[in-house]
């Protein structure tokens, strides 16, 4: 292995949020349950499981409050750290009622997909989050901070590295632990995604960030290399490769936790993933919802076996 590669890596599975969102089937709470407890018994530690959210924006989360009183019940995920995603301070208060210990608030740096997504400028969604931050940090609950469209909206096109500095300082400050950089409708590419590390290293130590690339034009897995060569070791993915976001058009799945395995193990790169097992996670959830992976990883693997 080069010496420049890292060891290990850390992988944030979001497949249950991510992943299901978007989704025409409605998952019952009872197979989420099973999928998020099949994940973490495949050595995903870090699952993002929910999302508290308007019912009528995204019907697939409305269960939230009892899927997170279910999951705390789970012996198996005990040690699992479980992430639920929230807008504003109505999200923060079912998160609170459902005894969630992590959250993840998201903004972007596009003021028009934000206001499709979340129905606020960039700068109204920060006042949203500073008020979420402060009562968040006060529970002691541990934030993550999420920035959509870095390297492309859907409907303004190129967005800004400048806004991106701006908007990451400010949620810096507010102390999430770190930030997550959404290519949300996959347009990045691993030149951009280079530039963009580059342009951030000079305020921010790399590791405050988590790479979420959607694999909507096949560019994931490249640009995951780009960003492994420049440093970054935490990468968010889906099983199976599902995922989107429902306002943000042509958006498509989120790059698959197969792909992931497969790229950095048959590098020597540690993930602590059993693919067998995620295969099996995977293959769950992919019946529920009555479709197939988008995954060449994850079918070559079950084809090897067949
Ligand atoms: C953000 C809001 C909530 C603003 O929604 P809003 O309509 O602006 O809210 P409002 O403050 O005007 O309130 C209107 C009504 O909504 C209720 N309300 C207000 N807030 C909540 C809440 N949290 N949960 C439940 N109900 C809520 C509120 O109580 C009120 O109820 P009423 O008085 O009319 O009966 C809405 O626009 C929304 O739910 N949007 C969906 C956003 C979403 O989940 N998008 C997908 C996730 S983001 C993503 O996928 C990108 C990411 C993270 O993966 C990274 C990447 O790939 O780039």
């Amino acid at each position: 292995m080069l010496s420049h590669m890292p060891k290990k890596v850390r992988i944030v599975e979001v497949g249950p949020r991510d992943g299901l969102q978007n989704e025409k089937t409605i998952v019952s709470l009872e197979d989420k349950v099973t999928f998020i407890r099949m994940l973490a018994d495949a050595g995903l530690s870090e699952i993002e499981a929910t999302s508290f959210v308007r019912a009528e924006k995204i019907p697939q989360m409305s269960d939230g409050v009892e899927l997170y009183g279910a999951l705390v019940k789970e012996a198996s995920l005990k040690k699992a750290k479980l992430i639920s995603l929230v807008p504003n301070d109505k999200g923060l208060d079912n998160a609170l009622r459902a005894g969630v210990k992590e959250i993840a608030v998201f903004t972007a740096t596009s003021n028009t997909f934000n206001q499709k997504n979340i129905n606020a400028t960039i700068d109204e969604s920060l006042k949203r989050i500073d008020a979420v931050m402060a009562r968040a940090n006060k529970e002691g609950l541990k934030t993550r901070g999420y920035i959509s469209t870095v390297f492309g909206c859907p409907y303004e096109g190129k967005t800004s590295l400048v806004e991106l500095k701006r908007v990451a300082n400010h949620l810096e400050s507010l102390g999430v632990h770190e930030i997550s950089l959404g290519d949300t409708i996959g347009v990045a590419n691993p030149l951009q995604v280079k530039e963009t590390i580059e342009f951030l290293k000079s305020d921010f130590s790399l590791d405050f960030f988590a790479m979420h690339f959607h694999d909507t034009r096949g560019m994931a897995v490249a640009n995951i290399l780009a960003s492994l060569e420049m440093g970054m070791t935490s990468f968010d993915s889906s099983a199976g490769g599902l995922g989107g976001c429902p306002y943000a058009k042509g958006a498509s799945g989120n790059v698959a936790t197969e792909d992931l395995v497969y790229l950095f193990s048959s590098m020597g790169i540690e993930t602590g993933v059993n693919m067998e097992k995620l295969a099996q996670a995977s293959s769950f959830i992919l019946s529920k919802l009555s479709k197939g992976s988008s995954s060449k990883s994850l079918t070559a693997f079950l084809a090897n076996k067949a």
